[in-house]
C-alpha cells in the first residue's frame, strides 16, 4: 500500500453539520487544514442563517478552499416538530452569515440527497468510523436517528457544540443557541444512546481569540487567514457589545478540534435531558448518576453522554492559528 493511501485510511472521517456562520467558517477551514481528519461531507442546517443560505455559504466556503470535491447535502428547513418560527443569529454573523461581505453566489450545487439521507448512508457505509461534528441545532441528527434505527450504532461519534452546563446560556439565562434552536431534537440526540461528546459554552467561553490573534491572521498571506480577516469584523463588534470583551469565543473551532484531538478536553459522563417547554426551554440538565433518587426521574435509565468540562485553551488557539496561518 502506498504511503498516501495508508494515510488516507488512517484518517478519521468527519461530516460537519453546519450553519455557516463566521465561527463555522473558521472551523471548516481548520478541519480542511487538519491532517488527522478527512472531511467527507458538509450537511447544512439553520441557526446562524436560514438553511438555504447555510447551503450557499457551505458551497462558497468549499470554493474558497478549492475543495469542491467535498459534497454538501442540504438539511432541514424546519425544526423536528415542523416549527417554522426559527431563531436566526444574524445579529452575530451578519445578514449573509459571513460578515456582510456580499460574496458572489457559489457555482456549485448541493447533492441530490438530503442531509439526513447522506448521514444515514455514510454511517451505513462506514460503520463505527464516522464522526459527526454538529455545529448547529440538532434537527438533522435527530431526524437521522428517527429515520434509521441502526444510525446510533453505525455512527462512530457525535461531537456537538451545544449546551450551557451549569452556566448561563447565550440566548437567555437558561439556553445556549444551538440547543434553543431545536430543543426537542436535542433531547432526542442526547438520549439516543449514541457516543456523544457535548462541548458547551461553559467550555468554549474559555477559548478566546484576542485582537492580537486576529492581527496575526491579518499579517499572514495564508488564504484562509486573509479570508477570515474580511469576515471577522462583525463577530468582534458583537462580542464587544454583548460581553464587553476585546476578543471572540471560538465555539465551533473548539468543538471541531475536540473531535480532531480528544485530549484537548476533559469530560464527565452522565445523563443529559433538555427542557423543551416553558421559560427554561433549551436548558441542558446534566445528572451525574451518582445519587440514587428515591423515585424514577426523567433521567432514570437513559444512556449517558460525555460532557466536556475543561479545555486546553492556549493549545486550541495555537492550533487554530497554526492551521490558518499556513494555508
Ligand atoms: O448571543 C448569541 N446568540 C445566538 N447565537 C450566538 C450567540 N453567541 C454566539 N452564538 C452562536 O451560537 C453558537 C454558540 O452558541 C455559535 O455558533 C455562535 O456563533
Amino acid at each position: 500500500m502506498g504511503e498516501e493511501v495508508a494515510n488516507v485510511k488512517k484518517k478519521k472521517k468527519i461530516i460537519i453539520d453546519t450553519d455557516p456562520g463566521i465561527d463555522d467558517a473558521m472551523a471548516i477551514f481548520v478541519a480542511l487544514q487538519s491532517p488527522e481528519v478527512e472531511v467527507i461531507g458538509l450537511t447544512t442546517i439553520y441557526g446562524n442563517v436560514y438553511t438555504t443560505l447555510a447551503t450557499r455559504n457551505a458551497l462558497h466556503l468549499l470554493e474558497v478552499a478549492g475543495r469542491t470535491d467535498i459534497p454538501v447535502a442540504e438539511g432541514s428547513h424546519v425544526t423536528i416538530t415542523k416549527g417554522t418560527k426559527l431563531r436566526i443569529a444574524d445579529f452575530v454573523h451578519g445578514a449573509d452569515g459571513l460578515g456582510n461581505q456580499n460574496f458572489p453566489p457559489p457555482k456549485g450545487k448541493p447533492i441530490g440527497q438530503s442531509a439526513v439521507e447522506f448521514l444515514v448512508e455514510q454511517a451505513n457505509l462506514h460503520p463505527g468510523k464516522i464522526t459527526v461534528v454538529a455545529l448547529g441545532p440538532l434537527t438533522n441528527i435527530a431526524l437521522a436517528i428517527q429515520r434509521d434505527p441502526g444510525f446510533v450504532k453505525n455512527i462512530g461519534q457525535i461531537v456537538l457544540l451545544g449546551g450551557a452546563f451549569s452556566v448561563n446560556g447565550n440566548v437567555n439565562p437558561a439556553a445556549e443557541a444551538n440547543i434553543f434552536g431545536d430543543p426537542d431534537a436535542a433531547d432526542i440526540v442526547f438520549t439516543s444512546g449514541a457516543d456523544i461528546l457535548a462541548v458547551g459554552i461553559n467550555v468554549t467561553h474559555q477559548v478566546v481569540f484576542t485582537e492580537e490573534d486576529r492581527n496575526r491572521l491579518t499579517q499572514s498571506t495564508g488564504k484562509f487567514a486573509q479570508y477570515l480577516c474580511k469576515i471577522l469584523g462583525i463577530y468582534y463588534s458583537y462580542h464587544h457589545d454583548a460581553y464587553a470583551t476585546q476578543g471572540v469565543y471560538l465555539h465551533d473551532p473548539t468543538a471541531l478540534l475536540a473531535a480532531v484531538n480528544p485530549s484537548l478536553v476533559t469530560y464527565i459522563e452522565g445523563v443529559v435531558r433538555v427542557q423543551t417547554t416553558g421559560i427554561t426551554r433549551g436548558l441542558t440538565l446534566f445528572d451525574n448518576t451518582k445519587k440514587r433518587y428515591g423515585e424514577i426521574t426523567e433521567w432514570s435509565n437513559k444512556p449517558t453522554v460525555k460532557v466536556a468540562v475543561t479545555v486546553d485553551a492556549p493549545a486550541v488557539v495555537d492550533m487554530v492559528l497554526e492551521r490558518l496561518l499556513n494555508s
